[in-house]
């Protein structure tokens, strides 16, 4: 059985319950499965990811956007490829905004010279907390493999060593002046296989696939983390699992709104179709086409609004 989240039905998966026995892990499995294939989210508690290093990591994410621009200004860039991007917060009166720093974390060596060294420590607890996100979405991806039918450790490898894209965003507060935009970010799906994200106060919301409206996805248990089904996940399922489309919307008028996402890929150029053993020519047909990080990067530089996966689609 799921259980249902205090606030609403995203299913809470209890990775306490992996201590038990080898029963325990199947209802685990049972249980992301079928989060998957209804909501496409799910929230993991009791994960093993300490909540001191989250608050640590959260707090030089704190100091690291409240320095002033002139210390954040040589990370700004519209290009979509650089490995360090920052992007202030974008006012106007039209669309959403919000701040963001965009890491690319793997391999980690090639990669951490290049992040924000101020706060001095950002580099080692980012770099900490990214890599324990990402142990855990490779746990939780052996979960879905298996939950599909699939050997464990399927394209495993692969994703050890393919992209990992680490965002960080932060909302601030609504004030009366900015009650004329919205803070936050227009609904969309993500491109990774899935998301793995960690958020300071509500604010993302779901869309049920069954009726079309939007859900809070946030849990009251302390440390929660959130488990998003990305497109390429929706490709490798042949479709049984959906991609989920979600949306932030900052709500609350005193505190500032962080989160930090982080998405698993294969690598850059590495194609990633319908496994072969979830085509069926006669009773479920290859669905989508195969495509790889770069046509996805490719298809959002190109400002399409299309979502990418309706391109992909058979
Ligand atoms: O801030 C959040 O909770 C989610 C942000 C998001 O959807 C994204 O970065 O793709
Ligand atoms: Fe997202």
């Amino acid at each position: 059985m799921v259980v249902a989240a205090d606030n609403m039905q995203v299913p809470v998966v209890d990775f306490s319950q992996l201590q038990n026995d080898s029963h325990s892990k199947s209802l685990v499995i049972k249980q992301i499965g079928e989060a998957c294939g209804s909501f496409g989210v799910f929230h993991v508690i009791n994960h093993g990811i300490s909540e001191t290093l989250i608050q640590q990591a959260m707090d030089v994410n704190s100091s690291f956007f409240g320095l002033p621009l002139r210390n954040k200004d040589r990370f700004i860039s519209d290009d979509i490829y650089k490995p360090v991007r920052y992007s202030p917060n974008q006012g106007g009166n039209l669309g959403f905004s919000r701040e963001f720093l965009k890491l690319y974390a793997h391999p980690f060596d090639v990669f951490v010279s290049s992040w924000p060294d101020n706060p001095p420590d950002y580099r080692e607890k980012m770099g900490r907390l990214s890599m324990e996100m990402k142990k855990l979405g490779v746990e939780i991806l052996e979960f879905i493999m298996e939950s599909l039918n699939l050997e464990a450790t399927y394209l495993k490898s692969n994703i050890e060593e393919g992209m990992h894209i680490v965002a960080i965003n932060s909302y601030p507060p609504i004030s009366t002046e900015s009650e004329m935009k919205k803070i936050g970010v227009v609904p969309h799906t993500d491109h990774s296989i899935i998301t793995i994200l960690l958020q300071t106060s509500a604010g993302l919301q779901v869309m049920d696939q069954k009726t079309g409206k939007y859900e809070s996805a946030f849990s009251e248990h302390k440390g929660s983390i959130q488990i998003l089904v990305g497109e390429h996940l929706e490709v490798l399922s042949n479709g049984k699992y959906k991609a989920v489309r979600h949306q932030v919307e900052q709500m609350s008028r005193d505190e500032t709104r962080l989160s930090v996402a982080s998405f698993l890929s294969l690598g850059m150029d590495e194609v990633i179709e319908p496994a072969v053993e979830l085509v069926d020519d006669e009773e479920r047909p290859k669905r989508y086409k195969g495509s790889s990080l770069r046509d996805f990067l490719k298809h959002l530089a190109s400002g399409e609004s299309k979502p990418f996966i309706e391109t992909i689609r058979i």
